[in-house]
């Protein structure tokens, strides 16, 4: 499976009153990195991915663990790597860090999902073999 990366910048309007990422925060950072990895890494991004393909990804599955806080103007290293590819889901583990500390580890499973029907449907050839890892190689 194929490991990807990208960052976040905590932002005034991710901190609470005590200056520390309020929780629900960090998934929409997930979200983005996610949006990151499919425009970026599978070649697929969101736009094309609803408007052209008709295609969603809703979560149907989220757990984290929360290690450290992270405060304004930190800036998150963020690891993705796929776990699982199934038929049309797949399980996510993304790790958020700041200057090697752990700050979230967090998993998430997605479904590739007809927006039309608004039911699963497998992964198409060319995004599975990106997050597979068993693209070809362009010449
Ligand atoms: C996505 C669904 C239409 C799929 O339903 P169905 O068509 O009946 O599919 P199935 O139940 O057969 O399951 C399909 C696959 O998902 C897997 N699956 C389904 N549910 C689960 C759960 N809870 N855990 C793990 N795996 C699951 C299942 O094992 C199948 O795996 P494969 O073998 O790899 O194909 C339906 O589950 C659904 O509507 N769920 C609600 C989704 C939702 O509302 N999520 C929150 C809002 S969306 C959202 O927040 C979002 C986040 C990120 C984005 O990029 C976009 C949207």
């Amino acid at each position: 499976m194929t490991r990807f990366t990208t960052t976040a910048l905590v932002r005034f309007a991710h901190v609470d009153a005590a200056g520390i990422v309020f929780y629900p925060r960090y998934f929409e950072m997930l979200n983005g990195a996610v949006e990151d990895w499919c425009a970026q890494g599978l070649g697929a991004d969101f736009r094309a991915l609803h408007d052209i393909r008709g295609i969603g990804v809703p979560t149907v599955g989220l757990e984290a663990e929360f290690h450290s806080p992270s405060r304004l103007g930190d800036m998150l290293d963020i690891a993705l790597v796929p776990l699982h590819v199934g038929r049309s889901s797949c399980r996510l583990e993304l790790t958020f860090s700041c200057g090697g500390e752990t700050r979230l580890i967090a998993r998430v499973t997605l479904v590739c999902t007809d927006l039309a029907a608004m039911r699963s449907t497998p992964w198409p050839d060319d995004i599975r073999a990106r997050m597979t890892g068993t693209a070809p190689v362009a010449a």
